[in-house]
């Protein structure tokens, strides 16, 4: 049906993927977009302006376009996914020619989301452009027979924003959304260390932390990291330690917003789908999927077995791309 210049896009809060069918994942960078003020042009997209995050002088800002799964800033957004169209399309050897695009929204999304996410990918180059429900990406990626009378349960735990859903037949049965995700498990690290110690750290020291001592479960082996930061005293740098168990105490209470929205999501489950959840399990997709001990943890709490997707940063591009394959059964044509 469709020449070969089709792409997925996973555009998120915390990272932008591009899946091709030939060549799987061709583009995997940050949302982030320096501008220079003066100029108003763009200087660096993606890995590079993430390097620059905290560091800038005054006349570059460093913006993330995207909030919450969805556009926060049109404008830099368009031109952040201009390059990377551009970028995709060039490494897939059809820079000649407009890729037709599946991207996702959230399910949560309102109209007018949904059309400036359609608007931007279609003025960043695209030729036609579908939409497709982030939770149904997910599992199409995570390999979930969705077009199977049966419940696939997924939760997408990314950057911004965490999206529980069943979905049966092709179609999302459940959903719930919560506007938590990684980045504000790394706001409350950051109000956490500046009220215990002190200590003002930046945004990516707060992300390593939640990487490598960030834990879901509270019973755990301990573990510690050296972090510098700025005294708000006295206005030094200054090094402290922190423990996995006071990390864990910091995150916690996003972890039970998660867990709210998973329960409300099997509450809504039709009876008839509920023994299959049992039976079959739930997946877990998303970055934030890979903090320490989450399947733990929620197969604890909810009793059903919970299994992270071979590469939960990669499910919903690679979803989003494969799902050209259901057009008609799964895509909103957005033109
Ligand atoms: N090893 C890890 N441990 C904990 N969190 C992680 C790990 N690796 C990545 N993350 C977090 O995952 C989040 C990014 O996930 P992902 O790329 O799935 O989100 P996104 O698709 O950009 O966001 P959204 O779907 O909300 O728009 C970030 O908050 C990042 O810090």
């Amino acid at each position: 049906m469709f020449s070969n210049a089709e792409i997925g896009i996973d555009l998120g809060t915390a990272n932008t993927l591009v899946y091709s069918k030939n060549k799987g994942i061709v583009i995997n960078e940050p949302s982030v977009v320096a501008i220079d003020t003066v100029t108003k042009k763009v200087i660096a997209v993606g890995n590079e302006a993430k390097e620059m995050v905290g560091k800038t002088p005054e006349n570059i800002i460093v913006i993330r376009p995207l909030k919450e799964g969805v556009i926060a800033d049109y404008d830099t957004t368009t031109e952040m996914l201009r390059h990377i169209i551009a970028k995709a399309s060039k490494a897939l050897g059809f820079s000649l020619r407009k890729p037709n695009v599946a991207v996702c929204t959230p399910s949560g999304s309102t109209s007018v989301d949904r059309r400036a996410i359609q608007d931007a990918v279609r003025n960043a180059g695209a030729k036609k452009v579908y939409i497709i429900e982030e939770p149904v990406a997910a599992a199409i990626g995570a390999g979930m027979p969705i077009d199977e009378p049966v419940a696939n349960v997924v939760i997408d735990f990314g950057g911004g924003s965490t999206e529980v859903a069943i979905i049966s037949f092709g179609g999302v049965v459940a959903c719930h959304t919560v506007k938590i995700g990684g980045d504000h498990l790394d706001d409350d690290i950051i109000q956490f260390v500046r009220k215990k110690y002190n200590v003002l750290i930046g945004e990516r020291t707060a992300e390593r932390i939640k990487m490598e001592i960030g834990y879901a479960v509270a019973e755990h082996e301990e573990l510690k990291m050296e972090v510098r930061g700025r005294d708000l005293v006295n206005g030094l740098p200054k090094t402290i330690t922190l423990s996995s168990f006071e990390i864990h105490n910091a995150i916690k209470e996003a972890l039970l917003q998660i867990l709210e929205a998973v329960r409300a999501t099997l509450e809504d489950s039709p009876a008839e789908l509920s023994g299959d959840i049992v039976d079959r399990g739930v997946i877990l997709t998303g970055g934030g999927a890979l903090l320490k001990g989450m399947e733990e943890w929620l197969t604890n709490v909810i009793a059903v077995p919970i299994a992270l997707a071979e590469n939960p940063l990669e499910c919903v591009a690679t979803g989003a791309g494969k799902s050209l394959q259901y057009l008609n059964k799964l895509l909103t044509v957005a033109n």
